[in-house]
């Protein structure tokens, strides 16, 4: 067993490749998975609350509720108080689960149909909740009773360990099963212990906020089994590129930022948006960052050490572009030539809206050569745009989307949001596990854009330029003082 790390690419499988990874261990296991797993689960509560004396166990009606049957029965002959509340009828278990009820039975595990409230008074205050409701096997909504459980383990003032995955959860997506948006129909756990491989859904979405501490048992993962290709690979954090002594400026790259419409435009300004997209190249190490902005206004509030120049002046070929950054509805009259000559591109909000908009750009967009490799960062409702779907599709599949994107238009793609999925044509996309709702205001996204531009020009190829700026954007926000706001402008004065 061990604690997902963020600094390792643990491979990621959805249900298919769990099947197939599962019967491997089966067949080379002598006893039935789920002991294993029940096993794993008991001392993961022994080590995380190695003083809890009674523990309640929210069992399921199926292999879920199985491993939680398997777990009380340890806990139970380690000398812990355990009850576990079972929904449905033993006699409907599945065969594995309702040998694991017989053991547990016989053990002595006390096994209600009831939730705790009418026994837990002569208990005592609980220690520990495990969920054991529901695992891989949840696709539809929640039926009523199950809702009242899931209710009933978040009122539960005890620490939850959650079995595989907090209940509610779609596992390949991270989104509430059913497509539910109350998350109160989502457990709520403190941490989850998870089997045989890492699951998509557990780092995107409400998956962030739900599972707490991640942890994987393989349950008796060797060599010889052989493993399908993931569906993606938690994104490792890349180091950074080191700048030589022997270098200089002229070394670093040159990035620039088109973007910021004028106030007159459309009665709104918006050139802080390409300002924060530079003031984040210039952070992070870029040899030169020029400012050009769209509002053909020369900013004054901003750093001496950008440059400012007219975008016609711009030697684009040489140039490492970032595009978009509050370019409004008058970035759409650059894009044509921006795709053709742009050396290195990273396509940002507005330049990606006018793309949606424009099929002669999506085949401009197409046809950038691979000398030219670009970047593009939709967020969920900008990539439903390009791809002519809802934004509830993009999130049901963020993978999905993020690589069909990436197919369509030829480029790596960074679908930003919980757990942003970096894809690119001919790789496994990765999911990021670093960042949190902190970045949910307005700009960070133009500080991920100037940042991938500077790893551009630094020398790293999209793909890897886009992975660790992702890293580095969240990681940012998850070390940031909890007692100090975090703002754009902030963000972008941090990087290094
Ligand atoms: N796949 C494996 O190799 C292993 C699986 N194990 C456990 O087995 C779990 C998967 O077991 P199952 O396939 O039986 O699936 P689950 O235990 O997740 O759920 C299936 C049961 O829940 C009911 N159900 C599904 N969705 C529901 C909803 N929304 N509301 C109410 N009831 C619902 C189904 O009718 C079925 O009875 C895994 O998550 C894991 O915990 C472990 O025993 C170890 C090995
Ligand atoms: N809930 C969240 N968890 C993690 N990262 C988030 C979350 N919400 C937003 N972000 C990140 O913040 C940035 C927001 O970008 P975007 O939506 O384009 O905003 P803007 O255009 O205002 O800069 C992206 O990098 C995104 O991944
Ligand atoms: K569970």
């Amino acid at each position: 067993m061990q604690r997902l790390s963020r600094t390792s690419a643990w491979p990621v499988h959805g249900r298919q490749g769990i099947q197939v990874l599962e019967a491997q261990l089966q067949a080379c296991s002598p006893i039935p998975l789920m002991g294993k797993a029940g096993l794993a689960t008991a001392q993961l509560a022994l080590a995380l609350a190695p003083y809890a004396q009674r523990i309640w166990v929210a069992a399921g009606p199926g292999n879920n509720g199985g491993d939680g049957l398997e777990a009380a029965m340890h806990l139970h002959q380690w000398g812990k108080a355990v009850r576990v509340s079972l929904l449905g009828k033993a006699q409907n278990l599945p065969a594995d689960a309702h040998a694991a009820w017989q053991r547990a039975q016989a053990a002595g595990v006390q096994i209600n149909s009831e939730l705790p409230a009418s026994w837990l008074e002569d208990m005592g205050p609980l220690d520990l909740c495990i969920d054991a409701l529901l695992g891989m096997g949840a696709t539809r909504p929640l039926s009523c009773e199950m809702q009242t459980w899931v209710q009933a383990i978040n009122r539960c003032p005890a620490p939850v360990l959650a079995i595989d995955l907090p209940t509610g959860l779609n596992p390949e997506s991270g989104q509430l099963l059913g497509d539910a948006t109350d998350t109160a129909l989502l457990v709520q756990a403190d941490h989850t212990l998870t089997f045989i491989a890492a699951k998509a859904g557990l780092f995107m979405g409400h998956g962030r906020d739900a599972c707490g501490q991640i942890w994987l048992d393989c349950l008796g993962f060797r060599d010889g089994i052989s493993v399908p290709p993931p569906q993606a690979l938690l994104n490792d954090s890349k180091p950074r590129p080191i700048k030589r002594h022997a270098s200089h400026k002229g070394s670093h790259g040159d990035v620039a930022i088109i973007g910021g419409e004028a106030m007159a435009a459309h009665g709104m300004g918006m050139t802080g948006a390409a300002v924060l997209a530079a003031t984040a190249a210039l952070h992070a190490g870029a040899g030169r960052v020029i400012l050009s902005l769209l509002s053909g206004q020369h900013a004054e509030s901003v750093p001496p050490d950008l440059m400012q120049r007219e975008w016609q002046r711009l030697d684009l070929e040489k140039l490492h572009v970032v595009c978009g950054c509050g370019g409004g509805q008058t970035v759409q009259s650059v894009m044509a030539e921006v795709l053709r000559r742009s050396g290195q591109l990273v396509l940002d909000a507005d330049g990606l809206n006018a793309v949606a908009q424009d099929d002669k750009l999506q085949v401009g967009l197409r046809q950038r050569t691979d000398a030219q490799p670009t970047v593009i960062t939709p967020h969920p409702l900008e990539a439903a745009r390009l791809l002519n779907i809802s934004t509830t599709e993009v999130q049901s599949d963020r993978l999905k989307a993020a690589q069909n994107l990436a197919d369509q238009l030829r480029c790596t793609v960074v679908l930003k949001g919980s757990g942003t999925v970096i894809a690119a044509p001919g790789q496994t996309p990765r999911i990021n596990t670093s960042g949190n709702g902190r970045l949910a205001i307005g700009g960070t996204g133009d500080v991920l854009a100037g940042l991938i531009g500077a790893r551009m020009a630094q020398g790293l190829g999209a793909f890897d330029a886009a992975c660790t700026a992702a890293a580095q954007h969240g990681q940012l926000a998850d070390d940031w003082p909890p007692n100090k706001a975090l703002t754009a402008s902030r963000l972008a004065q941090r990087l290094a």
